[in-house]
Formats: structure tokens, sequence, C-alpha cells
């Protein structure tokens, strides 16, 4: 491990390649020493009270020492995480424009359109790049436009899929496009970084996004493109305006599908062995019908027809509830994304009361992804119990003060039975003189092996096989230690290990698809694809 000594100058990326390999005699104390150095800074950031100090204290020591911080993250995953990634980054998305206090990453704003490759060519490291992640801040989590601070989480994306998935730092770009805010706490902020306008047409961001993704692709061509919150429509507008001619993938509708389809799985099957009902007639209840719950439903209605059901049996098991109730045929136009899913065996007046529609819709599975706290009530917890000996409850939400049930309550109202994911971390229960542990049904645990995967076979596109694989695989990486304590997805701590196995599914996916351009990687046997993917993991 290197212990860095130059000043910062800009990027974090360059400190890495910048950094002296032995200090110069005199420039570092006399006893430095890199482990207990990593042990000194891990003191530090627990001597911090507030979890947005410890967000500050890690995204300085990133910058100043990448290899350190990368270190205790790999050997802190469940106490790191949830200040680098959710909750804590979404405050510090919120702050992002007061606690900033040096340039990482890349902005590309409206006013850089018909110019974007230049912007583009100032990026320190053209030939490194491999993943960027990419969001115009207009929905970042559950906490709706925040305009330029959104590039909080292309970073916190970003440093997951160096510490989960070994992608070396240099080849990773973060960036937040500026079309402007309607965000108006933010423009009247003398603060604020952004571009001081609304957001532009949608015309206009059509245009820009054009340009941005040709140029893109041919500034660095060897990249693989992560969307993450743009707000619902563009969501899909764009996921289905590019996913054929780039290799991109859109993180809340795709990498949601698959993480929850996962959890689902392993939630699903032991709620079967309790209720005796097939794996395949559970019926899914989304409350929240945005780019997150209909991918969702996309990528389970997919699951259930591979498992020999009918497309329309299949839809027939989903239904979706938005702000305006459950999504049917007569209550009027809807947008093209729910269409789908909208029911057409009601035809009442719109039903609003969430009970009302789990007393209609009896599901086995309930998953929120609506950034509504706390609608899970102890009532609804309870008709969940009610309907099923093991209900499968998932509030989704992010971060976790918008998580629409805590773990302890889905536990009190169904005595112990519930089988249940979160978005966001909740601390583990003891109840009936057991410990009872939450999931968190995240796409962080999908994403850095998808991407490694797409990368290492130099994927022309994303296809929604390599999507299924990686959720197949990942529900399939359980331990038996893991499942004995009724775990629904594996440990934060074997995220390298996971994402190396999802890498080598997502690898298989593409070749049978041929959009793999990576021809060595097909002559590998299993075994020695693995080994190679490992070989290719950056380790701090
Ligand atoms: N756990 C995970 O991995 C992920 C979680 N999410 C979380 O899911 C949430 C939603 O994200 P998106 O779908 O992208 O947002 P979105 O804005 O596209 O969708 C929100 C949905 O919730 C519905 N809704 C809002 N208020 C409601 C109410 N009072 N009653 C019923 N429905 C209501 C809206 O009508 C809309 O359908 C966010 O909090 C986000 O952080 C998103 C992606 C991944
Ligand atoms: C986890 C995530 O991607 C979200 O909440 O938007
Ligand atoms: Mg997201």
């Amino acid at each position: 491990m290197t212990i860095l000594l130059t000043p910062y100058r800009s990027n974090g990326i360059q400190k890495l390649s910048q950094s002296p390999a032995t200090p110069k005699p005199g420039l570092t104390p006399p006893a430095l020493n890199a482990s207990i150095h990593a042990q000194r800074c891990l003191k530090q950031l627990r001597s911090k009270d507030k979890s947005i100090e410890k967000y500050i204290y890690l995204s300085h020591l990133k910058n100043e020492d990448p290899s350190i911080f990368y270190k205790l993250c790999l050997e802190n995953m469940a106490e790191i995480t949830p200040i680098i990634y959710t909750p804590t980054v979404g405050d510090a998305c919120l702050q992002f424009s007061h606690i900033y206090r040096r340039p990482e990453g890349l902005y590309v704003s409206i006013k850089d359109k018909g110019n974007i490759r230049s912007v583009l060519n100032n990026w320190p490291k053209l030939d490194e790049a491999r993943i960027s992640v990419v969001t115009d801040g207009s929905r970042i989590l559950g906490l709706g436009d925040l305009g330029v601070n959104g590039m909080g989480i292309s970073i916190g994306k970003l440093s997951l899929y160096i510490a989960g998935a070994g992608i070396r730092p240099e080849s990773t770009i973060p960036i937040c496009l500026d079309l402007g805010t309607n965000n108006q706490k933010f423009l009247d902020d003398p603060f604020y970084l952004g571009n001081r306008h609304q957001r532009v047409s949608d015309k206009e961001m059509e245009e820009f996004m054009d340009e941005f993704m040709h140029e893109m692709f041919r500034a660095f061509p060897k990249l693989m493109v992560q969307f993450e919150d743009f707000s619902t429509d563009n969501a899909f507008k764009y996921l289905d305006r590019f996913r054929n001619k780039y290799a991109v993938f859109n993180d809340d509708i795709q990498g949601t599908g698959a993480v929850i389809l996962s959890g689902f799985l392993n939630a699903a099957k032991i709620a079967s062995a309790a209720s005796g009902r097939p794996l395949t007639s559970h019926r899914i209840l989304f409350f929240g019908a945005g780019s997150a719950g209909v991918g969702v439903a996309m990528q389970l209605q997919s699951f259930f027809t591979l498992q020999g059901r009918s497309i329309e049996e299949a839809r027939r098991q989903i239904y979706l509830v938005d702000l305006e109730g459950l999504v049917y045929n007569a209550r009027g136009r809807l947008p093209e994304y729910k269409k789908y899913f909208s029911r057409d065996d009601y035809s009442g007046p719109p039903m609003t009361n969430l009970l009302d529609i789990i007393d209609y819709a009896k599901p086995t599975a309930l998953f929120g992804l609506s950034t509504v706290t706390g609608a899970f009530t102890p009532e609804v917890i309870r008709a969940m119990a009610a309907n099923n000996p093991r209900p499968i409850i998932f509030p989704l939400s992010n971060p976790v003060r918008l998580s629409e049930c805590s773990f302890a309550d889905a536990v009190e109202h169904t005595h112990g039975a519930v089988l249940f994911a979160s978005g966001s971390p909740f601390p583990q229960q003891q109840y009936g003189g057991r410990t009872l542990y939450p999931g968190q049904g995240n796409n962080m645990y999908i994403f850095p092996g998808l991407g490694l995967g797409a990368i290492l076979a130099r994927v022309s596109s994303v296809t929604d096989s390599m999507v299924e694989a990686s959720s197949l695989e990942l529900a399939d990486s359980l331990t038996d230690e893991e499942r004995s304590l009724g775990l629904l997805y594996p440990k934060i701590e074997r995220i390298r290990e996971i994402s190396a196995d999802i890498a080598k599914a997502v690898i298989r996916a593409a070749q049978n698809a041929d959009v793999d351009r990576s021809n060595d990687l097909r002559k590998m046997s299993d075994s020695e694809l693995l080994r190679f993917i490992h070989g290719k993991m950056w380790k701090p």
C-alpha cells in the first residue's frame, strides 16, 4: 500500500498514477507504517458522531489515498457501505453544494451542447475509461430533483464498483449532466453549484442526450454506461432509445429488477414451503409504479414465463398501485410504461386504500417503491400476515427515512413471520429468543458484477438475458450457513466473490446473445473464466 504525499491536484484518479512508490526521506514521519495507518484512519472515522461527517472524512480519504480508502471499505463493508452509499449518500447529495471541497467526476452541461466532445476530452484518463455512471440528478433516490448535487450518487455507485467488483479506480467516470433543475430551493441557494435555470425542454434534452451518447462512445470506445436516477419518463425513454445502440443499462429499472427478483426467489421458496403454494403462482403487489416498480414487475413477469406460465398468466399475477391507487384500465389515461400491467379485471371506482387493495388482490408479496415513509402501517402489515403464513414484505424506498416500514415493525406485526428486505439497511432484531436478519434489497448487489462482466466481455449492448443471469446467479449465491440464518441475500462482506460469479454468468449470457467482442473468453472453461475474472480485479 502506498501512503500518498503529493498535494491533491484534481480528480482523485490522478492520485493513483502520480503516487510515489517510496516516499522521499524526511517527507513522512519516521514511524509511519501502512497497516497501522489504516487502523488510524478507521479510528478517526469512528470518532465522528454524525454520519455526514463520516462521509466527508471518507471522501477526503478517498481523494488523498484511494488505496487505504478501498482497503478500509473491503475490510469493513457492512460499516462503510451505509456511509458512502444509502442512506448517508442521500444526505450528502442534499448538501452536496454546501459540503463541496474539490472537483471529482465530470460535469457536462446543456451549455456544452454542440461541443460535448471537447468537454469529454478533458477527462485525464481517456484510454482507461471503462465504466461511467451517468445521472441528470432529476430523481436522486427518493429525494426528488437535486440538479448537479446528483453527482454524489454517481460517485457513490462507482465507489461500490471499485470496492465490490475490483474495477480499477482510474477506469471509472462519475458524470452529472446539468440540464437545469426545477428545485427552487437550490435555484435560490447562492452555494448551488449548477446552472441556475429550470430544466430544459424534452426536445432540447433529447438533442443533448443524442450528442452526449454519441460522443461518449467515440471518446471512450471500451465504455459501459449505467444510467442512474433519471426521472421516471426519461428513465424509460433513454433506456429504450440507446439500449440497442450502445453498451448501456438503467440501474433503477434493470438493476433493481434483477436484485429484487433474486431476493423474491429466495423468499418465495421459504413462503411456498410454508403455504404449499407453487413458486410460480405468487401474487405481487407493487406500492409505487415508477421506474423501479415497473422495472421489478417486468423482471418478475419474465421469470414466471420462463418457469412455464403463459405471458398472460404471469402478467395477471402483478398489481400496480400509484399515487392514484390501483392501476386499472377503466381509471383513464395512463403513461405507456404503466399500461402493460394495468388491470382489466376491475372497473369500479378508484381503489385508493392500500388495505382495500390488499383485500382485493390477496398478494403474497408486497413491495414498496413509492418514497412514502411508513405507508406499510401496522394494519397493512397485519393484513399481509393474516393472508400468508410467511408474508413477503419489501419496503425498498431509499434512503432509510423514506422506507415504507421498518424491520422492527414488520417483525412485530407479523410475530416474526415476515420475509423482509429493504432498500437501505436496518438493524437485526431479537424475536422469540431468535435473531432475525433483514435483507438489503438494493441494486448494489447487481451492478458491480454486471458491469464487470460487461466490460470484460466488451459487450456491444446489455441484453435482458445478461440482467436475468445476474439475478439468478445472485439468488443462487447464498451459502448453507446464510440460508440457515434465514438470509435472502448473501452477506455483503462476500461482495467480491459474488461479483465475480455474477460477472461469469453475465459473460456467458453475453456470449449466448452474441453481443460479446472478446473471443478469448469464449475459449475458456468456466473455472478458467472465473480465475481470469478474479485476476482482473483491482486490489487495494
Ligand atoms: N432498493 C433499490 O435498489 C431501489 C430503490 N429505489 C427507490 O424506489 C423509490 C422509487 O423510485 P422510482 O420508481 O425510480 O421513482 P418514481 O418517481 O419513478 O416512482 C414513484 C412511484 O411511487 C408512486 N407514489 C408516490 N406517492 C405515492 C402514494 N402516496 N401512494 C401510492 N403511490 C405513490 C408514484 O405514483 C410513482 O408511481 C425511491 O425511493 C428509490 O430510492 C429505486 C431504485 C432501486
Ligand atoms: C438504490 C437506487 O438506485 C435508488 O434508490 O435509486
Ligand atoms: Mg438509483
